[in-house]
């Protein structure tokens, strides 16, 4: 676990172009921000070509789009690809929606993603796998969770984040479990997006985008565990406040003492 990217991207600050969506565009832009990198937002394929010459890593969310906005999204994945930029996919409610599955499917034929971030219910969609996903959330199901984030990995020939009580990152091949956390990030919706461009920024600090990956999942989940730490009564609007704050503030050292993985 390499913690000290951390440090690395608070001295680059490395631009980081979101396709979001509209619930939690400002989530996804403060946090980017807060944790040391530099977010730009689009909606406007005529800029993409440049926007996407001009950021270190690209992050498509696709958690609320329009025909227009796939187009957008098809062409960006393109372009990141063309300009070998790290590009990180959050394919949101793909499992709950016949109609986000195929769009999705449409565009992981379009454009090859290095990074595939979602929940159980999305990851197992991905996968193939059999899986009771529930709106945006993970929702239910039987099957084990690495064995499935494996297999979207290997499906999608990709490294794949399996966020949520215990994160899954593997590559297919390497796999690591970070047990960090706090039940609070479920309760702000826009946790998991946060945490998509969040990886993707660390990807722009790191070609190992598997290294990259679980740097990101540690040092997002381990700053949420020790916010909820300081306080066991906070409530979730507390939560993403204090949230912002620790993103910005905490260290390297402070994230080392409290890391736990395997
Ligand atoms: N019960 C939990 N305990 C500890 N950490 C959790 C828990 N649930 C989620 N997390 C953490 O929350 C973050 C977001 O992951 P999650 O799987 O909830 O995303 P998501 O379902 O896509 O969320 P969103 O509502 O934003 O779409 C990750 O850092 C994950 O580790
Ligand atoms: C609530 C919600 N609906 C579509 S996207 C979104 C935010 C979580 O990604
Ligand atoms: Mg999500």
């Amino acid at each position: 676990m390499k913690l000290s990217l951390l440090n690395d991207l608070r001295q680059q600050n490395p631009i980081v172009f979101n396709i979001s969506n509209f619930v939690t565009v400002q989530d996804v832009a403060n946090g980017i921000n807060a944790i040391g990198a530099s977010p730009i937002m689009s909606e406007e394929v005529a800029e993409a070509d440049e926007m996407v010459q001009l950021a270190q890593a690209v992050c498509l969310n696709l958690g609320a789009f329009t025909e227009p906005q796939i187009k957008h999204i098809k062409v960006t994945g393109q372009l990141a690809n063309k300009y070998h930029k790290p590009l990180v996919i959050d394919p949101v409610a793909v499992g709950a929606v016949a109609y986000r599955a195929k769009v999705a499917e449409d565009l992981l034929t379009a454009f090859q993603p290095d990074v595939i971030r979602g929940n159980a219910g999305e990851i197992a969609a991905l996968a193939g796998v059999d899986w009771q996903a529930k709106g945006i959330d993970a929702g239910s199901g039987s099957g084990n969770l690495v064995s499935i984030a494996q297999s979207c990995a290997i499906k999608r020939r990709c490294t794949v984040i399996l966020s949520g009580p215990t994160d899954v990152i593997t590559d297919g091949k390497r796999t690591v479990q970070v047990l960090n956390g706090t039940p609070l990030f479920q309760t702000h919706v826009g946790s998991g997006d946060m945490l998509s461009s969040i990886v993707a920024a660390f990807c722009a600090v790191d070609p190992d985008y598997f290294e990259a990956a679980q740097t990101a999942c540690l040092v997002f989940a381990g700053i949420g565990q020790r916010v909820a730490q300081s306080d066991p009564q906070m409530g979730s609007g507390t939560f993403i406040i204090k949230l912002m704050d620790a993103l910005q503030q905490t260290t390297v050292a402070q994230l080392e003492e409290l890391a736990a993985y395997d």
